[in-house]
Formats: structure tokens, sequence, C-alpha cells
């Protein structure tokens, strides 16, 4: 299986934050998620990938290339959807278009008509006053009108309204099914994961904990609940972190085999949502 992104031992510092030796990657025709809390490095990991900030050290490589020798190239290839306003926004989304449409050599007039109409956009009125979600359209038929194979998106859903939401996570499972695709897309919204991730990659604190297929997640963490007797110093290392209180315990175990050979019936085993999973790796690492 081709990897469309791959990060080799990357490091990146801003004063006190610290991107430590991450090593990733993102496989192509698939959808993976990005995940992690606020201010863990996801945007700088985006910016990483997208050489709009260079590696204190490490290697990146895109369709496996370098930017020294083939940003251009790259680039191509590439469709960028920002949750910001990168368009002028005194143009019209016609105006935007002619500015935008030189750059791309495999621009395609056709299907850029084709996705302003089905998105219902408007040619002719300014960008400024378009919403934020018709923004995110506007973002993804330009992305798409070059044929670009990568799609990625910073926070793609985040300050849009559910129903939104919905259509545009419809919108990027449809764009699947051309088969050539890759979309890599970070998110705080971690329903829109289980609804449409094919892999998470998640990060925390600067440091990579995963890259798994959604449905491996689910076979192998659990949240297990317990009464407190069954925890003692031996028992309790055999999970991320405990949540005690006084009905018992609930803990997140990347061991969901062992726990249910450790305890037997005497625990109650579910399967963590994505948000648990998140929630009790961040009280572990504390
Ligand atoms: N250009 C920069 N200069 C200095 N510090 C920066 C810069 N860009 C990011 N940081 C810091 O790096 C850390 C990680 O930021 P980043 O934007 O990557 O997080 P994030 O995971 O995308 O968070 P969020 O979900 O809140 O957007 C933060 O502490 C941020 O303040």
């Amino acid at each position: 299986m081709e990897n469309v992104i791959e990060l080799k031992h990357v490091d990146k510092s801003f004063g006190d934050f610290h991107l430590k030796n991450i090593s990733m990657v993102v496989k192509k025709g698939y959808i993976t998620g990005f995940i992690g809390g606020n201010g863990v490095g996801k945007s700088t990991t985006i910016k990483l990938i997208m050489n709009l900030l260079q590696p204190d050290s490490g290697s990146i490589s895109i369709f496996g290339l370098n930017y020294k020798q083939y940003e251009k190239m790259i680039k191509q290839r590439i469709g960028f959807v920002f949750d910001e306003n990168m368009f002028y926004e005194q143009l019209t989304l016609a105006e935007m278009k002619d500015i935008i449409r030189p750059s791309y050599i495999n621009w395609d007039e056709k299907q850029f008509n084709h996705y302003v109409e089905q998105f219902e956009l408007p040619l002719n009125k300014k960008i400024k006053s378009f919403s934020k979600g018709m923004m995110m359209k506007a973002s993804l038929t330009i992305a798409l009108s070059h044929h670009a194979e990568l799609i990625i998106m910073d926070e793609p859903t985040s300050g849009l309204d559910p129903i939104f939401r919905r259509e545009l996570l419809d919108i990027l499972h449809h764009i699947m099914q051309d088969g050539d695709k890759t979309i890599f897309f970070s998110t705080h919204i971690t329903t829109d994961l289980e609804r449409i991730a094919d892999y998470i990659t998640f990060i925390h604190n600067g440091e990579l904990i995963f890259t798994k297929k959604t449905y491996e997640i689910a076979e192998e963490y659990a949240l297990v609940k317990g009464g407190m007797e069954l925890l003692d110093r031996d028992t309790e290392q055999e999970f991320i972190s405990i949540r005690k209180s006084n009905a018992g315990f609930e803990a997140l175990t990347s061991n969901k085999a062992r726990i249910e050979d450790i305890f037997g019936d005497l625990v109650l085993v579910e399967r963590p949502t994505i948000e648990e999973l998140m929630f009790y790796t961040k009280k572990g690492a504390k």
C-alpha cells in the first residue's frame, strides 16, 4: 500500500512546545482523521506537511517526493482546505477562480462548474458575504477542480452546524468513491471520525500516540468498569488511566484481551468512544 504522506523522526519546537520525533504515514486511498486536544500540535503538523513550516530535524515526503526538489510538483497534487478564509474577500468566487486557475496545470473548468452547481455556490457574490459553510464548499470546489489527489483539511467541520457537517461528511465520502483520492483532516469532533475515517492518527502533547484503523481501536481498547476492591498496585498498572468514585472505577486499557484474562466477568468491558479514548489518554499523561 502506497504512503501518500510520510514523516520520519520529525521534530519541531516553538518555545515551550515540542513536536517530538513524529514518525507517521498516511495511506493512499483512505480517509485519515487527525485528532488531539487543543494545542497538542495538529496545526503545526499540518503546516509541516504543507511545507508552510520546516522541521528542525527529520524528513517529510509527500507522494514519495521531498519538498526541496519537488515543491511545485507536490503542490499541484494537493488541495488544502483551511478553516480560515483563504480567499480575497472583496472578490467574487468567479474572480477568485480566475486568479487561482493559472497556477494549476490540471485545472478543470467543467469540474469547477459542476461543484459550483452541486454546492449551490453563488459565482457573482462577494466572498465576504459567504457563510462559513459556503466558504468551506468554495475551498473544496477549488481543491477538486485541480484534481487534487491528496486533500488536507485543518478543522473543516469546526463551527459548522450539525446538518452542514453531515452534508460535508457525505461529500467527502462521495469524493472517496473515485478510489485515487486520499483525505487527511484534523478535527475535534470525534463523532465525525467514527462516521467516515478509515484510519485515526492521535497525537497528544506533541507526541504521536498511534495511527490505527478505526475498527482496530474498538478491538484493542476498552473502557473497563468494576468495583474498587479489584484495584491494587498491580492491577492498576494494567490501565492507561483510572477514574475512581464511590460507585467503583472506570478505566481505559489498550489491551482488552489481557483485561478479560485478568478480571474475567468481574468487570464490565465496553467499547470506548474516541472522545473517551482522548479523555483517558490525556488524564493518564498528567
Ligand atoms: N508560529 C508559532 N510560534 C510560536 N508558537 C507556536 C506557533 N505555532 C504554534 N505554536 C504553539 O505550538 C503549540 C501547538 O499548536 P498547534 O496550533 O499545532 O495545536 P493544535 O493541536 O492545532 O491546537 P488547536 O486544536 O487548539 O488548534 C501551541 O502551544 C501553540 O501556541
